[in-house]
């Protein structure tokens, strides 16, 4: 498997360099150049299979190297022990057809983890084997940072540098990330919103001295193995319903578009999805986007789910590629409109191929409350504030056809937003004891103001690649 850029003029690469190289020089995001078929009988076949092996048996087929192939199988073993459900990624039915999709038994207590735990060993494997550093910046809305510092925490080829806005993380998410005295890892506190923490690291991406000087390398979704690795669960979840038998909906919690379009990913590989629901929060670009054919980000707006206050949904440019028929230049054309007067147009045909397979819904902050406060009262389950924008879009979904089974991603523990959970049910979750001992440490981070250059100097001045 290879892979091209969706803007079309970056060197098209290998598997291994994908890994290292987040986005492409052109300012593209890297897409394969085929999704692999995966038959129903092999996809029956993942019945019963531990989740470690069920990654390893679906990412495969995305690996260009045999070498790399052949390392995958240890490294899903090994990144799933840390995990605290034998399950790893368990489903819990809170109503009829209606099941909880239970991602945040990892380390960080997020889906994050899920990817993140391969993604560092699969990172560092590649680092070893070419002799390499790496400097990875990653920006974060308060669950990528932690699981990014989690996972590539002490690692000696690595520094790790997380973006995250001041201020709009929640005191767990901040603390998860800010307590960690590993020397190789920088917090950073961005005084601006995660789009302007997006939009610094694109730009250190597409300025080609920092980038080599640095050995940038990137572990938010615009790296395809972030997204390839969030697929499984997709495959896992919904043969436990039935899958190839059986179609299912996804409803997904959505920010910057990648877990959803892991989702899309899956279908295409032949998973039987019926519809692929996307939940917003008042940040409802990509419900705009899907209801009016424009795709315009307006200011972001502070919710109690704050890994969703996104306006620049980043996966969306794959997305989109693949809806224009993989037209390069239409993508060139729409994201320069983007850059230069705010918004564009999705070509009709696109359009169309995107409404036959997605739904969207925005979730408004008393709905979220009222999730929360439903599904306890009802189901006698605890949801958090992102999770209950995903169960209220799939019971919407539901509404209009009860016979689907309808799987809600449950993107973080309750307990990483316990004021959000107190106000719906009248009492906070408690944190896992293990991980409420590690955020007593001090506090490490820098605030900087929103500026690419100030960003740019505090990396180098600490990149241990750099000075190499
Ligand atoms: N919601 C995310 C934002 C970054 O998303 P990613 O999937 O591109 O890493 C967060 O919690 O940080």
């Amino acid at each position: 498997m290879r892979y091209l850029s969706t803007r079309g003029e970056a060197a098209q690469l290998a598997f291994d360099d994908v890994l290292l190289a987040g986005l492409a020089t052109d300012g593209g995001l890297y897409a394969p150049f085929a999704y692999p078929h995966v038959a129903p009988k092999d996809i029956a076949a993942l019945a019963g299979v531990p989740y470690a092996d069920a990654a390893a048996r679906l990412i495969a087929p995305f690996l260009t190297e045999e070498a790399s192939r052949a390392a995958l199988p240890a490294q899903t073993a090994a990144a799933y022990t840390s995990f605290r459900h034998r399950a790893i990624a368990p489903l819990t039915q809170i109503a009829d057809n209606l099941f909880v999709l239970e991602l945040f038994h990892g380390p960080t207590l997020a889906f994050k983890d899920l990817a993140m735990q391969l993604l560092g060993r699969m990172m560092n494997d590649v680092l070893e084997k070419r002799n390499l550093r790496a400097t990875i910046v990653g920006a974060t809305s308060g669950d990528t940072g932690a699981a990014a510092i989690e996972a590539f925490r002490g690692l000696p080829r690595v520094d790790v540098f997380i973006l995250y806005p001041h201020g709009r993380v929640s005191d767990v998410q901040r603390r998860q990330m800010t307590t960690v005295a590993d020397e190789n890892v920088h917090t950073i506190a961005l005084q601006g919103t995660f789009d302007d923490a997006q939009n610094i690291l694109k730009r250190l991406f597409r300025n080609q001295t920092f980038r080599e000087r640095v050995c940038l390398a990137g572990v938010n979704s615009i790296n395809w193995a972030r997204v390839v690795a969030q697929m499984v669960y997709y495959f896992t979840s919904g043969v436990a319903l039935g899958a190839p038998h059986r179609h299912v909906s996804f409803a997904v919690p959505t920010g910057n578009f990648g877990d959803v379009l892991a989702g899309y990913i899956a279908k295409h590989m032949g998973l039987p999805i019926e519809r692929l629901i996307v939940a917003t929060n008042a940040n409802d670009i990509l419900a705009r986007a899907l209801a009016t054919g424009r795709y315009e980000p307006r200011g972001v707006t502070q919710t109690q789910s704050p890994s969703m206050d996104i306006q620049l949904s980043s996966n969306f440019e794959r997305l989109f590629f693949d809806a224009c028929a993989r037209d390069h230049a239409a993508v060139r054309a729409a994201f320069a409109s983007l850059d230069q007067s705010g918004a564009f147009e999705i070509p009709a045909p696109a359009l169309s191929a995107i409404r036959a397979e997605f739904d969207a819904m925005s979730v408004g902050e008393a709905e979220t409350t009222d999730e929360i406060a439903r599904s306890w009262r009802d189901a006698g389950y605890v949801l958090d504030p992102h999770t209950a924008t995903g169960v209220r879009a799939a019971r919407a979904r539901l509404a209009q056809d009860p016979a689907t089974p309808v799987i809600a991603l449950s993107t973080a523990h309750p307990a990483k937003f316990p004021e959000a959970i107190e106000r719906a049910i009248g009492h906070r979750p408690r944190l896992p004891d293990a991980l409420a001992a590690k955020l007593e440490g001090p506090e490490r981070f820098t605030v900087l103001e929103n500026d690419e250059a100030r960003v740019a100097a505090f990396i180098s001045e600490r990149a241990r690649a750099a000075a190499a």
